[in-house]
């Protein structure tokens, strides 16, 4: 899977090259990562990328024709790949969401800074516009970090235990079940007995009544969410747990 970013900060995303799944995935070709400064696309001796808003108004709007370049630029190197913009107006990214931007080849994500773009490459260039949450960031490299760890972590070869991004929050529905590893005591507060049992069918129940009951009292919603089959799918899912342990 091939990620192109479009950025005015590529050195943020260093961070993801130095440690942990995404940097393991791409040092493995599981996945990779090109980065566009528009800056490299503006004409002239200044290349400017940004100018003030027409109407007056605080702060700067990202320019059209660097970015259009740009874009133009990363669709020639990765033609299988869509654009999508980060932005607080796009469509709220879910697990489902991440589900389906990792079953596609490639994105070209493209990262706003200051007031935004112009209005116009919405209409022209981009393809899907995303948002990771409610609220406004300084820019859009962190939301495209974001979007590239939840969806990286989802191929196959990234994590070292096929089924731990599976039985993830979020994946199979459901918000995840309590952990617990060594000492088994800490503070007079004791690790569950069946955890302790061996008894991997009891254990995998255990696991799935703490997920919807934790789900049923945190986030009640996903509950409503969530159809019986997926819940069939669930319990077919423990079963075969069951069965492969
Ligand atoms: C121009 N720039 C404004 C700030 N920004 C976000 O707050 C954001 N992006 O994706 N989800 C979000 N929330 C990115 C784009």
């Amino acid at each position: 899977m091939r990620f192109d970013v479009i950025t005015l900060f590529p050195e943020q995303f260093r961070i993801l090259s130095r440690e942990g799944v995404v940097a393991r995935a791409l040092s493995r070709g599981i996945a990779e990562l090109r980065l566009w400064n528009p800056r490299d696309f503006a004409p002239g001796p200044h290349r400017r990328v940004d100018d003030r808003p027409y109407g007056g108004g605080p702060g700067m709007v990202m320019l059209f024709e660097p970015l259009a370049a740009a874009i133009a630029a990363a669709r020639a190197a990765s033609p299988k790949s869509q654009v999508a913009y980060l932005s607080p107006q796009g469509t709220r990214l879910d697990q489902d969401a991440i589900n389906d931007i990792a079953a596609k080849p490639g994105w070209i994500l493209l990262a706003g800074r200051y007031e935004g773009i112009d209005e116009r490459l919405l209409e022209r260039c981009i393809d899907q516009e995303w948002s990771i949450g409610d609220y406004v960031l300084s820019g859009g490299e962190l939301p495209a970090m974001v979007v590239m760890d939840a969806a990286i972590r989802l191929l196959p070869g990234a994590l070292g235990h096929e089924r731990s991004a599976y039985e993830d929050s979020h994946m199979s529905g459901l918000l995840d079940c309590p952990h617990f590893s060594r000492p088994e005591e800490i503070d007079g507060l004791r690790v569950p007995k069946v955890l302790l049992s061996g008894d991997h069918g009891a254990i995998a129940r255990w696991r799935r009544q703490q997920a919807l009951g934790r789900t049923w009292l945190k986030r009640p919603d996903l509950l409503a969410k969530m159809t019986l089959d997926q819940a069939t799918t669930l319990d077919q899912a423990t079963t075969l747990d069951q069965e492969a342990r």
